[in-house]
């Protein structure tokens, strides 16, 4: 995948109906190293596995806290002034002594993989102050990269993942007296759940908590590839399927546009529905299977990809149960491994919506101990990462804790991504009351997500 800098998302993409760029402007302060708050381990490097070597994208985010309300007149509340930018500040250099991997920076090892310098240097930090109200923010789900990347701070100039090191953290304090923390922390550190788990760690540290709801497990050689490695899948995973519908003319002829579509549970069960239709998957269906299925023929008709044009859906499956014996609890890098089906356009859009579906269910019943190994080996054996031609990749964070991160000012009011790191994945995030809707992110061709707004209107 693609290890290259990129400056926030901006100007890669337009939102579509965000018009929180018009009036979120924002003054950042000098960027500062929060290192760890005691000695931690130096002058080693530190494993990533192959898991960890197949993601090194930045994954940006963004949580938004409100005021805290004032003081009552007995006392009550009488830290509500506290300064966010210093609580974050002192319970990030807390939080990074156990995590202290976090405060090295990427460089490759001598087998020519990407690994961890321990220098304790720290992560970046920056305090910034915006010139209107979180309210201006308007609605994480309706993406406005150009807009929310003024939260989340990049290393200006940096050209590789190299030179940008594995988190920073920008703390924008607003003018009504909420803030929004923005992270850019690299996926080669943590995959969802083990980024979670960090930033809830450094929640509770802020709020006092003296020791980890989940200390991480640090140790990544349990993810070792065997020696010598056995390849036992076909992987299609790192498969380059030639455009033969030429959709790069499409996207370089057009603007790129983000929409969230919402399913909320009673469309998600006519999703389900049209899945179970017929019969061929015998009654059983999830959730996953039959959205995901949905998108994927969706998309596939919107970008006009020829009858004979081969398409991949990749999707990334949890394997921290899969694995035999299963990883250990608070396992801190990556433990999801990618699956793939791959069926041309032709056969798609022919078959009812069953066929989508029923091939999304064979990919996630693929993934088994001994896929993960294969898949582990195959990078150990060919140093190839997985390709993005002529795929979807969808990543699910719908069931990730993202409410949970309390600093101390309460729930995030909003939090979410704030841009996709590439033109091929789509999210699914939860929504809603008790988080039972998703919503389905994506960015498309303009002319392409016109024809994709109207399939989902019809369901
Ligand atoms: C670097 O900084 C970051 C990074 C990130 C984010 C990074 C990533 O994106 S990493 C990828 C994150 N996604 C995952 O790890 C996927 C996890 N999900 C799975 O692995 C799923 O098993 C699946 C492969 C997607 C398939 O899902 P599904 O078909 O739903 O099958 P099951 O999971 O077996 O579920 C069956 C059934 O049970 C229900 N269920 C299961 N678990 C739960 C649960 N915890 N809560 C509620 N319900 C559950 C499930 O709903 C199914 O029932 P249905 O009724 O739906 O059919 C981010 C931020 C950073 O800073």
């Amino acid at each position: 995948m693609v290890v290259e800098a990129r400056e926030n998302g901006a100007g890669v993409a337009v939102a579509d109906g965000g018009k929180a760029a018009a009036k979120l402007t924002v003054k950042r302060g000098e960027p500062e190293l929060v290192a760890p708050a005691e000695a931690t381990p130096t002058g080693e490097k530190y494993y990533l596995s192959n898991l960890d070597q197949n993601i090194a994208v930045i994954v940006q985010t963004v949580y938004c806290y409100k005021a805290k309300a004032a003081p009552a007149e007995d006392g009550a509340g009488a830290d509500a002034d506290a300064d966010a930018v210093a609580v974050l500040r002192d319970a990030l250099a807390k939080v990074l002594v156990h995590y202290h991997p976090l405060a090295g920076r990427l460089t490759i090892s001598p087998e020519m993989k990407l690994a961890v310098e321990l220098t304790g240097e720290g992560a970046l930090f920056v305090a910034a102050d915006a010139g209107c109200d979180l309210a201006d923010v308007g609605d994480l789900t309706k993406p406005d990269p150009a807009a929310l990347g003024q939260l989340v701070y990049s290393v200006p100039g940096a050209k590789n993942i190299l030179e940008m090191p594995p988190m920073t953290a920008q703390v924008t304090r607003f003018k009504c007296g909420g803030f929004a923390l923005g992270l850019a922390m690299n996926h080669c550190m943590f995959d969802g759940l083990g980024a979670m788990e960090f930033v809830n760690s450094w929640a509770e540290t802020a709020r006092g908590a003296a020791e980890l709801p989940v200390p991480p497990f640090l140790d990544r050689t349990v993810l070792s590839a065997r020696d010598p490695p056995v390849i036992s899948f076909e992987h299609h995973e790192f498969e380059e399927i030639p455009d033969i519908s030429d959709t790069a003319a499409l996207y370089g002829g057009q603007e790129l546009l983000y929409r969230s579509f919402c399913f909320d549970p009673d469309r998600l069960e006519r999703v389900r529905g049209l899945a179970l239709a017929g019969g061929d998957l015998g009654g059983r269906c999830t959730t996953f299977e039959a959205l995901s299925g949905l998108v994927w023929r969706a998309r596939t008709r919107a970008l006009g990809l020829a009858p004979e044009q081969r398409t991949k859906l990749l999707f990334a499956v949890d394997g921290r149960r899969r694995f035999e014996p299963p990883l250990p609890k608070g396992y801190f890098g990556n433990g999801i491994v990618l699956t793939n089906a791959v069926a041309t356009a032709g056969d798609l859009l022919s078959s009812p919506p069953s066929r989508a579906a029923g091939l999304g269910q064979e990919a996630v019943r693929m993934v088994t101990d001994e896929y993960m190994r294969s898949a582990v080996d195959y990078f150990e054996a060919t140093r190839a990462r997985p390709s993005l031609a002529s795929t979807l990749l969808i990543t699910t964070w719908s069931r990730l804790a993202f409410h949970d991160a309390d600093f101390g000012w309460g729930e995030p009011a909003m939090s979410g991504p704030v841009t996709l790191p590439e033109k091929e994945v789509i999210l699914f995030l939860a929504h809603g009351k008790e988080r039972k809707s998703i919503n389905v992110l994506l960015g498309l061709p303009a002319s392409a997500m016109d024809a994709f707004q109207n399939l989902m209107d019809e369901i």
